[in-house]
C-alpha cells in the first residue's frame, strides 16, 4: 500500500541545534499512528513537520522530503496544506467565539457563505466529533462555557469542518479527565474509518489501546516502529523494550 504522508531522511534544526535525524517514517491511510518517546525526543517536532507548521519558527531548518500524496509538502501552499493536514492541540483552544462560528469559521474562511450550507457542515462536524447531542440546543452559545473535553471535541470538530484528510493530534488528553479521555480515545477509533489519525501521547497504554502503528523515538531518532502489538509486545530494540516497560522515560 502506498502510504498518504511519509518522511524520508527528515533532519531539522533550530539554530545550531538538531532534533530530528534521517526520520523515515510512512503513515497508512485511515490508520491510527502513535509517536511515543520521553520527553524532549523531538515528537511534537516530528508531528509539526507534517503540516509545515515549523515554518512558522524563526531559524527552523528543515531537510529531507516530506510526501503527502506523493507530493513534496514544501512545495505546496501551506494554507491548504493545513486544510488538509489538519492539527489538534494539547489544550482545547476554541475561539472566543459561540459554538456555532467556531466550527463555520473555517468554511467561511475557504468562501463558504451559504447558510444552509454551514447549518450542514456545522451539525455534520459535531456528528463527526460525537458532540452533536450535547450542544444542539446552545449552538450560539459561547464555547468557553464547554467543559474541558467538550472543547477538545469541538476543536477536532472545527478540524474535521474543512474536510482534512489527516489529523495531527499533539497529546490530545493531556488536561482531560480519565472520563474525557476515554470519550476523546473512542472518537479517534471512529475517526480512522475516514480519516489518518497521527497522535502524540506520553500514555502507553493509550497508544496500546487506539493506534494501529507506533513508532518509538528517543533523542530525535526514530528507533522502531511497527505494527502496535509488536512494539509493545515483542520490540526489535532493546531500546524500545526498556521504554515500554517503563525502565526509563
Ligand atoms: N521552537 C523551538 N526552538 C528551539 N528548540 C525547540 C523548539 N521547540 C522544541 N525545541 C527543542 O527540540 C527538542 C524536541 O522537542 P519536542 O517538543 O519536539 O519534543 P517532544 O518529544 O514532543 O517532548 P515532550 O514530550 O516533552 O512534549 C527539545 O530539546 C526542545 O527543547
Amino acid at each position: 500500500m502506498t502510504p498518504i504522508l511519509s518522511t524520508r531522511n527528515l533532519n531539522l534544526s533550530y539554530g545550531s541545534k538538531q532534533v530530528l535525524y534521517d526520520i523515515d517514517l510512512p503513515f497508512e491511510e485511515k490508520s491510527v499512528t502513535a509517536l511515543i518517546g520521553p520527553s524532549g525526543c523531538g515528537k511534537s517536532t516530528l508531528l509539526r513537520c507534517m503540516n509545515r507548521m515549523n515554518d512558522l519558527i524563526a531559524d527552523c531548518k528543515v531537510t529531507g522530503e516530506i510526501l503527502y500524496r506523493g507530493e513534496e509538502i514544501m512545495n505546496s501552499d501551506p494554507v491548504l496544506l493545513r486544510r488538509k493536514i489538519g492539527m489538534v492541540f494539547q489544550r482545547p483552544n476554541p475561539f472566543p467565539k459561540s459554538i456555532y462560528d467556531n466550527i463555520a469559521y473555517g468554511p467561511r474562511a475557504h468562501g463558504t457563505k451559504d447558510a444552509k450550507t454551514l447549518d450542514n457542515i456545522v451539525e455534520n462536524s459535531l456528528k463527526g466529533a460525537v458532540l452533536w447531542d450535547e450542544v444542539k440546543d446552545r449552538l450560539h452559545e459561547s464555547a468557553l462555557g464547554l467543559s474541558g473535553g467538550q472543547q477538545q471535541r469541538l476543536c477536532i470538530a472545527r478540524t474535521l469542518a474543512v474536510n482534512p484528510d489527516v489529523i495531527l493530534m499533539d497529546e490530545p488528553c493531556s488536561a482531560l479527565d480519565p472520563i474525557a479521555t476515554t470519550k476523546i480515545e473512542n472518537l479517534i477509533m471512529d475517526l480512522k474509518t475516514k480519516y489518518t489519525v497521527i497522535i502524540v501521547t506520553h500514555n502507553m497504554q493509550q497508544a496500546a489501546r487506539i493506534s494501529d502503528t507506533t513508532g518509538f523515538m528517543y533523542l530525535g531518532k526514530l528507533i522502531e516502529t511497527g505494527t502496535t502489538g509488536t512494539i509493545f509486545s515483542n520490540p526489535k530494540e532493546e531500546l524500545t523494550e526498556r521504554y515500554i516497560t517503563g525502565r526509563f522515560g
